[in-house]
């Protein structure tokens, strides 16, 4: 393979984590010029480059090297990783993404209760993560035959071909619409940043740690919100005490005020209504809810 230069990213071209994805590499500062096929997108400014394609097909185009990073749910890439198992084992979850929320979970149908796995020896499972749904079986001790299917995995046992499945859940309308239940979480799943665990050790591996250090950036600051207010020094132990995620402020005199201080912390988490108003009650006004958009420490 000829040597590259520039780091290769690996996402969904069209599916449930094609946009956040997309917004992601946006706020770390990565600009795309999209190809006319739409498969290959050159990186502006950076050079990194994106690759678009079915979310299956990133982990092995990691494993080969193909691609240097990836974004692709936690149950693909674990899945590659248990079915193979020479390629996989170089691989590594390098940070949860925050988006693309759901689990694997073992269902079967409506009007079985589910008391424990034993109740699952000897049955037969339908699935489309054979990987995942052998080891979690192995760890429980249970014999049970996996049927393997592409799609469509909860239509099983009502055509007879399983007695139970194992498919990814999210709001579990699907579960409900095929008269399932949800017996147990074989993984909880997240979209991750997934690559190799050594990062190259050229150009490409320092464009990988500042793309990461940029990710963290982001990442940490998604969900924060700066708050700034005027306050009475005597009220401060009070209003910190409310503040989201009990940050330490930053507190700067007002001229002409001694008793008045200008307070400023990164909370974590957004602000609500109801703690702004507990915190005017305490004596804060003029508050100011931002969202932050960047951070480097
Ligand atoms: N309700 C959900 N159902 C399925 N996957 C979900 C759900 N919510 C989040 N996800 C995550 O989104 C990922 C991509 O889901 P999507 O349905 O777009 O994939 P796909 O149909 O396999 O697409 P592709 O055409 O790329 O193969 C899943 O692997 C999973 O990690
Ligand atoms: O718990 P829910 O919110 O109902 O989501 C779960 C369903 O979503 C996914 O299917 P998808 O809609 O992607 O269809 P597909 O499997 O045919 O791609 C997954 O395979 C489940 O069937
Ligand atoms: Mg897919």
């Amino acid at each position: 393979m000829k040597p590259r230069d520039r780091l290769r990213i690996a996402m969904q071209k069209s599916g449930r984590l094609t946009d956040p994805a997309q917004e992601l590499l946006a706020r770390c500062g990565l600009k795309f010029r999209q190809s006319r096929d739409k498969l290959f997108c050159f990186g502006e400014g950076e050079p990194v480059d994106l690759l678009l394609v079915r979310d299956d097909d990133i982990p092995g185009l990691i494993a080969e090297g193909v691609c240097d990073l990836g974004i692709v749910g936690r149950n693909v890439l674990r899945e590659f990783q248990l079915t193979n198992p020479d390629t996989g084992a170089g691989m590594d979850e390098l940070r949860p993404l925050g988006f693309g929320h759901c689990r694997l979970s073992i269902a079967v149908p409506q009007e079985d209760a589910y008391d424990g796995p034993a109740q699952l020896q000897g049955q037969r499972i339908a699935t489309s993560y054979p990987g995942l749904l052998g080891e979690w079986l192995r760890s429980h001790g249970v014999d049970a035959k996996v049927v393997m299917l592409a799609g469509s995995v909860e239509i099983a046992p009502r055509l007879g071909t399983a007695d139970a499945i194992c498919d990814l859940v999210s709001s579990g309308a699907t579960l409900v619409a095929n008269q399932l239940r949800e017996a147990v979480v074989v993984v909880e799943s997240e979209a991750v940043l997934a690559g190799r665990r050594e990062l190259p050790l050229d150009e490409r591996g320092e464009i990988a740690e500042l793309l990461l250090r940029r990710l963290d950036g982001v990442i940490q600051v998604r969900d924060s919100r700066l708050i700034l207010m005027q306050a009475p020094r005597d009220a401060l132990a009070a209003i910190t005490r409310l503040l989201p995620g009990l940050p330490i402020p930053t507190l700067t005199p007002v001229d002409g005020a001694p008793d008045q201080v200008v307070l400023q912390a990164l909370c974590a988490g957004s602000v609500s209504w109801r703690q702004l108003e507990d915190m005017k009650r305490a004596g804060a006004r003029d508050m100011l809810v931002l969202p932050v958009e960047k951070m480097l420490a």
